[in-house]
């Protein structure tokens, strides 16, 4: 037993697991996306270029990660800190911060949101995509990227004292590299010594959830408390997602808000709407999967922002909620989905 046992680490501290309420468990406060920058197609470099504005919005939500500046929101802490004021008034009360290493993680800032809106945050752990990896990490050990990740959780990270909740997103790519695997393999040996919970980016390959889950299982990890993101984009056919289902992993849809007709970084993926996304919902719930489901929006842009005329942090408990009670979803479903599967994942064995 550790002080962590039964309890939920936050960047403000040890609080009780009831203390959560709603909680989105896959969002980004402050971040830089620039290793995913897709360069413009012919023609729209000017628009790429040019600040945000009205007229451009559309373009923009069509073409996010071709425009530089959408891909800082580290440049917005005041927007989302207002933001963040607008989730607690619409009911909500944690976000899990999913920014780990390679994409310009920042707890001082994390800590000084929470402090200031009075929003639990929870903070990630770890590494994101090889893309990202650095020279040294790439060279490191899994017993060296064990030690790192443990000691952000139970320490500090970043030269800090704030300490991390989660270990993740942990980023994959398709294929898996074998940087990723080592990184894998020393977040499941962490898990094992801390009890924490997981969550994992995966490839955008079908098969690459199941494979992830398959390195981590070997590894050692708690697939009970480990959380496969981004499913929206990633696995459609529904026999799939059953298959994968039973595999045991919290089942994320955490791209609500995203409307995008051409998902850049895999052209064969139709992004399904929002509506598509509460159909997933209804199906996994029907399947009996209503202990296994989470939810979020995962911003990582200005452009979702509703400083720039996007949805914000509290699109699913303002918009969502009502669509899933209309389809089906009962308030106590609704309420595992948002208050209880996290705080289960959340609290540490
Ligand atoms: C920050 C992050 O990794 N978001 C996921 C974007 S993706 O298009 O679903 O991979």
């Amino acid at each position: 037993m550790s002080e962590r046992s039964g309890k939920v680490q936050t960047v403000l501290g040890l609080i009780e697991p009831d203390q959560l309420g709603r909680t989105m468990t896959h969002e980004h406060l402050t971040m830089t996306f620039e290793c995913s920058h897709v360069p413009p197609a012919p023609g729209d470099e000017g628009l790429a270029a040019a600040p945000i504005e009205m007229k451009h919005l559309h373009w923009l939500q069509q073409n996010p990660y071709s425009h530089q500046e959408n891909l800082l929101l580290n440049q917005e802490i005041e927007a989302v800190k207002e933001e963040l004021l607008c989730y607690r008034k619409a009911g909500g009360g944690s976000i899990v911060e999913n920014t780990t290493t390679g994409i310009n993680r920042n707890l001082p800032i994390l800590r000084q949101l929470a402090k200031d809106t009075g929003v639990h945050v929870i903070a990630g752990a770890g590494y994101y995509v090889d893309v990202t990896h650095s020279d040294e990490t790439r060279k490191m050990t899994v017993e060296k990227l064990t030690d790192i990740i443990v000691s952000e959780v139970l320490h500090g990270a970043d030269g800090t004292e704030i300490r991390c909740g989660v270990i993740g997103e942990i980023g994959t790519s398709w294929p898996i590299t074998e940087s990723e695997k080592k990184v894998l393999r020393a977040t499941a040996h962490a898990q094992t010594q801390l009890g924490c919970p997981v969550i994992i980016h995966p490839g955008r390959d079908t098969a690459a959830p199941g494979e992830v889950i398959r390195i981590l299982q070997e590894a050692g990890g708690d697939i009970s408390k480990t959380v496969m993101s981004h499913l929206d984009r990633t696995i459609y056919d529904r026999q799939e997602l059953l298959e994968f289902a039973k595999m045991g992993s919290y089942l994320e849809y955490d791209l609500f808000g995203t409307e995008l007709l051409n998902y850049p970084f895999n052209l064969r993926v139709d992004m399904p709407s929002d509506s598509q996304r509460v159909q997933n919902l209804v199906f996994l719930v029907r399947e009996g999967y209503e202990d296994r489901i989470l939810i979020a929006h995962d911003i990582h842009t200005k452009h979702r922002l509703t400083k720039y005329g996007g949805h914000g942090y509290s699109h699913i408990l303002e918009n969502i909620v009502p669509k899933m009670l209309s389809r089906g979803i009962t308030q106590n479903q609704v309420d595992k989905i948002l208050i209880e599967n996290p705080k289960h994942w959340l609290t540490f064995k």
